[in-house]
């Protein structure tokens, strides 16, 4: 099971009763155990801190009452679903701490916090909104006063450029507004650098918003200040459009993307269908992962083929696109064909050079591929019906699609991971991540989610489904 190789774990009990396989007749069984995942804190290499009870134990807004208050027997567990016949056999089961307030800090907030926050690597919807939540949860719940936030990225630690001071105040209507008012920027990950700002700034509570190679970055600044024995905790949020962060349920700003390419997949549609032989093509974002663009042809209906980077595809021949786009065409008098950005690469024609591109941050440059099918959709088209009509619309909204504001689902979602964060931060978890499992916000190690990989599970109901809602092939050559 992932993650299974960390340390520190601590065995559960997990017996259960449910149903047997005759409905309605109960029966009891026994889970395996379950391990809990160890979560770093700064007690961990720093002797005596401080702490001291929650001040949201005087809070206007709280009355803290039985309950409230979070500790370490309150998990979350990875897996909600059992085949009963393999408990016998199967690895132990993993769980979390459940993120949320403790009853003591590790933080005095008046005159002892200072709180950084950065966003880094590309946009998504929602950014804005986790940073002003971190602000007011900051202020509002626990009093802190110091919080700034780092311009344009990693590289704004020890660019000169000062940090912004933010307050409520400031920071009112970010949730309106799409990108990241603190700016955001790939590459320029120096680590020394980066801690050594960190230090000399006098910044103990760090909120790092990224997506996977933040959490890469975030995993190397919290190995460094434990090394360095320093009094400050590192907290990663997941940020990526693309849902390809592991383990959590999604990244926030994921379904305001799948409704925004609604719109594209409509205007695509509306295209397609009043031409003669009309294909509507749109290219949706997904550099390794096809979660948008699996999700936005389930959710709109009107989608003839999805094709994603997890499921390979050829043109030419008995169960190519070509083939399938004749018999719709000829069925229907149009088709809809949604492509992710990192679907077909490995058939898109490019040199050595452009094959060895990468970004700033190491990902790797795609060439267009919803630019070459359309070329290619032309030329096919045009040696084989010579004589006949046909159109081929392509439309790109990949950026339109991430620099919205988030919609009302990701706002609410923003906040809870904004105070989820906050909450761990003050009880002096570190190096750890907040994020839903299986619809429970937990803490996860940052290390365990910078390894862990979302991708489309093509073997499983969904991918199927997304077929037999399509009718497309399954592009395997026989
Ligand atoms: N393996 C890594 N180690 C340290 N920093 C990394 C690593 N991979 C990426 N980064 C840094 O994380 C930041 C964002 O990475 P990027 O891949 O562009 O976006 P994202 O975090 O959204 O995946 C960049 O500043 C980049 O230099
Ligand atoms: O043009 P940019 O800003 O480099 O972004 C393009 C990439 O960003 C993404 O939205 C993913 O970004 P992240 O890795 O930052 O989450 C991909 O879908 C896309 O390939
Ligand atoms: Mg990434």
């Amino acid at each position: 099971m992932a993650g299974s190789s960390f340390t520190g774990i601590t065995n559960l009990d997990t017996t259960a009763a449910a149903a047997s396989e005759h409905e309605n007749e109960l029966s009891s069984f026994s889970l395996p155990p379950a391990t809990l995942q160890k979560l770093p804190h700064l007690t961990d290499y720093l002797q005596n801190l401080h702490r001291s009870t929650n001040p949201l134990e005087n809070s206007r807004f709280y009355h803290p009452s039985d309950g409230f208050y979070l500790t370490r027997n309150d998990v979350v567990l990875r897996e909600i679903t059992f085949d009963l016949s393999l408990t016998d056999v199967a690895s132990p089961l993993l769980a979390y701490h459940r993120a949320g307030p403790r009853k003591e800090v590790y933080f005095r907030p008046s005159g002892h916090v200072s709180a950084a926050i950065v966003t880094c690597g590309g946009l998504c919807p929602g950014m804005n909104t986790v940073i002003r939540e971190l602000v007011v949860g900051l202020w509002e719940l626990y009093g802190v006063r110091d919080i700034f936030g780092v311009k344009s990225g990693y590289r704004g630690f020890y660019s000169g450029e000062a940090a912004v001071r933010l307050d409520p105040k400031m920071v009112h209507n970010w949730h309106r507004r799409g990108g990241t008012l603190l700016e955001t920027s790939r590459g320029g990950f120096d680590l020394d650098k980066i801690v050594n700002a960190i230090q000399d700034r006098g910044f103990n509570q760090v909120y790092i918003i990224g997506g996977d190679g933040t959490m890469r970055g975030a995993v190397k600044i919290f190995n460094e200040v434990r090394r360095r024995k320093l009094e400050i905790a590192v907290t990663g949020i997941p940020k990526t459009v693309d849902n390809d962060v592991g383990i959590i349920d999604r990244s926030f700003g994921f379904h305001t993307a799948v409704e925004m390419a609604q719109q594209a997949i409509n205007a695509a549609h509306v295209e397609a269908e009043s031409a003669v032989n009309g294909v509507g093509l749109v290219k949706l974002m997904g550099r390794s992962s096809g979660h948008i663009a699996l999700h936005a042809t389930l959710s709109s209906r009107d989608v003839d083929c999805c094709l994603i980077p997890e499921n390979g595809f050829y043109l030419e021949g008995k169960g190519g696109l070509f083939e399938f786009l004749e018999d719709r065409l000829k069925q229907n008098g149009h088709a809809v064909v949604v492509v992710a950005e990192g679907a077909g690469q490995d058939i898109v024609p490019r040199t050595k050079a452009q094959k060895e591109e990468e970004d700033e941050s190491g990902n790797p440059v795609f060439l267009d591929v919803g630019g070459w099918l359309k070329s290619e959709l032309k030329r096919w088209w045009a040696r084989d019906h010579p004589n006949e009509l046909f159109t081929v619309k392509h439309i790109d909204p990949t950026y339109m699609i991430r620099a919205v504001p988030a919609n009302a689902t990701d706002n609410l979602y923003c906040t809870l991971l904004a105070h989820s964060a906050i909450h761990g931060v003050m009880a002096g978890y570190t190096g750890f991540v907040s994020g839903p499992i299986n619809g429970n916000y937990a803490y996860i190690p940052v290390e365990e989610v910078a390894q862990a990989k979302k991708e489309v599970n093509t073997k499983d109901h969904q991918w199927a489904w997304v077929r037999s809602v399509t009718n497309q092939p399954d592009f395997v050559r026989v």
